[in-house]
């Protein structure tokens, strides 16, 4: 119960106190409007001058001072008038929890990717896409329901604890006799509510499994059809969904059982109780009839409230799932510890530089030099760790031991956000976002120009892409840039990394999708640039060797520096020799 007070109280871009005070103000209306029962029902049965009970004093005091006379006509009007306006705040607040449902599922969203971004990249290495698709798909939509439910069941809540206090005043014994038989409801449900919580977890763990599963198989499904696997595969998927039907038919058992026996309990206790008070205590009629409303009505809110209970309690497992997502992101950003600003108008060194993914180290004992204005080229059979250089010097994983100089000041002192936006990257399989040209290349930096990008598709040898497709920049490039080939792919990457002039390229296979032509075009546009940038490539196309200044072949965790006695033709052959290895 407390975990979904924190729902309502903590959820994010929602503003809980306002929704109560409606709530709360909502519940004083009723009351007042069922209070003015007792004077028109004593009226309607003709008992005013009998015994009044104490609500009825009161009402008919403060009927007088509103100028209202105790008379039927009024007494009803007022009725209504409360009605009515209790309606109104009802509709203001419960409107307002609906706009805080869109808040929450929205604020999530925005908070977990706000969290990924920020992330350390080791954590997003061990994460699954799929995991993520389905805390902002699933998690996030459940999240705006639980906050549904709760506040719902605080508004029964409000609404019933008002009736319970206005039959305390009618009648004292009849509430003690109504609260009695809630207590009772509630604690012989318990059991049924716990086992509809375990069974709303178990619903979400095997969805969760499900989704990531599913993405995955997105993800491979080329292959999967180019080798005629989809029946064996599609068995697969069968036992993991029959997990999860398995764990729906056990959700909407218990949710069933749970409605049902409520209903035969409630029945049960209610006529039973009813029995008791009457033969007990001896009420008058007014209050009789106004108590037993007030119950009838209780008990419908009741059962209201427990339903709301049940629908958060079968929810709230994504609600929760989805903030402990953001606060162990959270709990582990990416860390920044230096200040320093970075030139870089000399030279990167790497020194005796060691690294493990793991336990086996990838590098080790790691030397080399990029000298400002040039081509460096890295070689190397798959797997020998040239992505990991890479990603040592963008900072994204930290040496075990060795020292990365950025014009001779240790990488660990420099500002890595500073540092970053001096560096144009393409990764080796580079994925475009499923929106246009140009948000793919400016990645939302409204500071760059439709002149700035044309620069760098130019320089990628891309801009005669731009005339082929009819609405150029605005061309939306589909789902992983499904809709463009791979070379056009990589070239709208480039495009990407150079957009903003940098200073640093470091490009991770980046012309692997390109035919020769196009590739030396992209490799003689590079070289243009040097001079104003620095150029740090991992390939294995014999392309790269006309326009780089060094080679380094890395091997054994180990970069050797590759010499160029008789030429370009040797280095061809070197850079050959590694293509065919890979090959
Ligand atoms: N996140 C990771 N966790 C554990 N091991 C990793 C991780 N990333 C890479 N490795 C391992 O580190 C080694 C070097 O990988 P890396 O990607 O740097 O090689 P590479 O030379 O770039 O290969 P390729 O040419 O195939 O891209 C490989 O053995 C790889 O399995």
């Amino acid at each position: 119960m407390l975990k979904l007070l924190r729902v309502f109280f903590e959820a994010p871009g929602t503003r809980p106190w306002s929704v109560l005070g409606a709530l709360l103000l909502a519940g004083v209306v009723e009351g007042l409007g069922i209070a003015s029962l007792l004077p028109v029902i004593s009226i309607a049965v003709e008992d005013m001058d009998g015994p009044r009970s104490q609500v009825g004093e009161i009402m008919g005091d403060l009927l007088g001072k509103l100028g209202l006379s105790i008379e039927l006509g009024p007494l009803l009007l007022f009725l209504v008038a409360m009605l009515i306006l209790k309606s109104l705040v009802m509709f203001l607040a419960m409107r307002h929890v609906g706009y805080a449902a869109a808040n929450v599922a929205t604020e999530f969203r925005l908070r977990l990717i706000r969290a990924l971004l920020d992330v350390r990249y080791r954590y997003l290495l061990s994460m699954r896409q799929g995991q993520i698709a389905n805390g902002m798909a699933g998690h996030a939509g459940k999240a705006g329901e639980t906050y549904v439910s709760v506040a719902t069941f605080i508004a029964l809540g409000v609404q019933s604890l008002f009736y319970v206090a206005i039959a305390f005043v009618v009648s004292p014994a009849m509430a003690v006799a109504a609260l009695v038989m809630g207590a009772l409801i509630g604690g012989l449900l318990h059991p049924l509510v716990k086992l509809a919580r375990r069974s709303g977890q178990a619903m979400r763990f095997r969805s969760k499994e499900l989704m990531v599963f599913l993405s995955d198989t997105l993800g491979n499904i080329k292959p999967i059809k180019a080798m005629a696997r989809q029946a064996p595969y599609g068995d697969l998927i069968e036992r993991k969904a029959k997990a999860l039907r398995r764990a729906l038919k056990r959700q909407a058992t218990s949710k069933e059982l749970l409605v049902n026996v409520q209903d035969a309990i409630m029945a049960v206790i209610l006529c039973g109780g009813f029995y008791v008070v009457f033969r007990v205590f001896e009420v008058p009629i007014t209050e009789i009839i106004v108590t037993g409303l007030l119950l009838t009505r209780t008990a419908s809110i009741a059962g209201k409230l427990q339903k709301a209970y049940q629908r958060a309690v079968l929810v709230e497992s994504h609600y929760f799932a989805l903030s402990d997502m953001i606060a162990e992101a959270k709990s582990d950003p990416e860390p920044n510890p230096g200040r320093e600003t970075p030139r870089f108008e000399q030279k990167i060194r790497f020194e005796d530089v060691s690294f493990s993914h793991d336990r086996a180290p990838v590098v080790h004992d790691l030397s080399l030099t990029v000298q400002s204005g040039t081509v460096t080229v890295l070689l190397g059979p798959s797997g020998a760790g040239k992505t990991t250089i890479v990603d040592l010097l963008l900072g994204l994983h930290q040496p075990d031991a060795g020292h990365i100089l950025v014009d001779g000041t240790p990488l660990r002192e420099i500002d890595l956000g500073r540092w970053r936006r001096l560096i144009g990257y393409v990764p080796q399989e580079p994925t475009l976002l499923h929106s246009t040209i140009r948000d793919n290349i400016t990645l939302g930096d409204t500071g760059l120009s439709d002149a700035d990008i044309m620069e760098a598709l130019r320089t990628a040898h891309a801009s005669h892409l731009m005339d082929e497709l009819a609405d150029g920049l605005d061309t939306i490039v589909g789902e992983r840039g499904g809709r463009l080939s791979g070379g056009q792919r990589q070239r709208i990457a480039l495009a990407r990394a150079l957009v903003h002039r940098p200073k640093l390229l470091i490009l991770d296979e980046v012309t692997s999708a390109l035919d020769p032509a196009s590739e030396r075009e992209v490799c003689e546009n590079i070289r243009q640039l040097g001079g104003r940038l620095t150029v740090l490539a991992i390939t294995h196309r014999p392309a790269w060797l006309d326009v780089a200044d060094e080679v380094f072949e890395i091997a054994g965790g180990r970069a050797t520096r590759l010499e160029r006695p008789e030429g370009a033709a040797s280095m061809a052959g070197a850079i050959g020799q590694q293509a065919g290895e890979i090959g």
